[in-house]
Order: C-alpha cells, then structure tokens, then sequence
C-alpha cells in the first residue's frame, strides 16, 4: 500500500492563495474547506491528506514529523528556525516584506530601543547583529498601535502595501527580508518516503513555473 502524506496548511491568508496553487497542481480537498469545521480533509489523491491549522504551527506540525510536508511563510519560518526542515520550494505567494517601521518624521531611538513585534527572535537578532540595544515586547498583533501608544519605539512587522502603517501616521524604516510562502519537508519523511513525496514536490513545482516561469532558464 502507498504511504500516507500529510500536508500542513497555513489558514488565513496564505490558505486564499494556497489552494489555487494546489489546483493547479491538481490536488483538491474532497470537501469545502471555507465551509467546514473540520481540520483534517481527504483530497483526490487517495495517498494525500490536508491539515489545515494556524499559520505559526506549521513548522512545529513538520518538525516534528505529525506532518509530512507543509505550507508556511519565511517570517513564520525565521521566527522558528529551520532545525529538521527542508525548504525545497519557494511557493510565490503572500509576498510580502519584514520591516522595522516608526512614528512618521521620527528618528529611530539611539539609546535602548523599545521595539514591539510578534517575530520576537528575529527581532533580538536583528538588533544585535547591529549593536543596538532593544527591549523586544511581545504582542499578537495590531503592532501598529504600539508606538502611536507609548509602548514602543519601533516595530518590526509585515508590510505589503504600507496602508496600515500610513493610516496608523507611521512609516517603514529597514527592510529585513523579503518573505513569500515556502514548502517545507520533513527531513526524515524526505528519506523515508521520498518515492511518495517527490512526484508531490514536482507537481508543485510545475505549478509555481507555470504561473511564472524558470527563473534558472528564462532570461
Ligand atoms: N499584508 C500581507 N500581505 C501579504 N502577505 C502577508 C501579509 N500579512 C501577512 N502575510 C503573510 O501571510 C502569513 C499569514 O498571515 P495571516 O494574516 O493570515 O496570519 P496571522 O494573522 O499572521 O496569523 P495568526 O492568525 O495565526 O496569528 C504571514 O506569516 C506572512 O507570511
Ligand atoms: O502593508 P499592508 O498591506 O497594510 O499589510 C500589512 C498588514 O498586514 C498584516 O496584518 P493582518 O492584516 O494580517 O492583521 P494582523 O495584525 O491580525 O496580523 C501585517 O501584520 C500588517 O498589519
């Protein structure tokens, strides 16, 4: 009998934009996903099966092996680390950047900067590669309220199109990473069931070129 694989999927926003790409890789969930309460979901492939959970649980769900493959974003994938993952694919998809961003007109903070993020490690990273002393606070989200409030200095979140920071009367400052959607891959299940989980991998592979092109063959 085939061995089983299990996909792990971002909800949320990643999910709007992973599914078309599944489709076009011709794997379908049996069910509405939108429409279910359910977390686990067949798919027309009698080998594959969908999990479908929150965005910062991917990584663990594939690290620890509960899941074979799995969906997530760089930033989620940063903030983890990549520890018994591999990053086969980049996906295309919620293209985004991780910035740090202020109070519009303000300098940035020369002593200790009180910075308010969610990507805390990344944070603490960041800063220290560059000798500035931060005070990482964690929050969960609507970072962009944290300096207009006196909490921070400084934030480091996700910009697309740099509504949220401009309508909170706040403006983008460093780049630190450009970030889109990865399939990440069990490293154990890559050995164990590599007869399973490549021709998976190349389809979605296909996909993505599909969509965009080789980049290692088109000029
Ligand atoms: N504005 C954006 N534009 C494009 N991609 C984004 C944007 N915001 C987030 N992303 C990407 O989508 C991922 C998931 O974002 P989403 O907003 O759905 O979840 P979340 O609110 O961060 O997660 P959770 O609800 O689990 O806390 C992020 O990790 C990032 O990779
Ligand atoms: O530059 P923009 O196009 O405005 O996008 C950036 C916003 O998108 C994300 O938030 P999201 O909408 O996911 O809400 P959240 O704060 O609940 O994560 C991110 O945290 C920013 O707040």
């Amino acid at each position: 009998m085939s061995k089983q694989l299990i996909l792990a999927l971002s909800k949320g926003r990643i999910l709007e934009e992973t599914l078309p790409l599944l489709a076009d890789a011709g794997i379908e969930p049996s069910e509405d996903i939108d429409k279910s309460r359910k977390l686990l979901f067949d798919t027309n492939l009698p080998n594959v099966k969908l999990v479908v959970i929150r965005a910062t649980d991917v990584p663990t769900y594939v690290q620890l092996g509960a899941a074979d493959l799995g969906v997530a974003g760089k930033d989620v994938l940063m903030e983890h680390g990549a520890e018994g993952l591999y990053e086969p694919l980049d996906l295309r998809i919620a293209k985004c950047r991780l910035m740090t961003a202020g109070i519009q007109g303000a300098e940035p903070a020369r002593a200790r900067r009180r910075v308010a993020t969610k990507f805390v490690d990344i944070a603490r990273r960041y800063y220290a590669e560059r000798g500035i002393q931060a005070e990482v606070i964690k929050l969960y989200g609507g970072m962009e309220l944290a300096p207009l409030m006196n909490l921070a200095d400084e934030i480091v979140d996700i910009v697309d199109t740099g509504n949220t920071l401009r309508a909170n009367g706040m403006a983008p400052r460093e780049l630190i990473a450009d970030i889109s959607t990865r399939l990440v891959v069990n490293k154990a299940a890559m050995t164990m069931k590599h007869e399973q989980l490549k021709p998976l991998i190349d389809r979605l592979r296909e996909a993505v070129m599909s969509r965009h092109g080789d980049p290692t063959v088109s000029a």
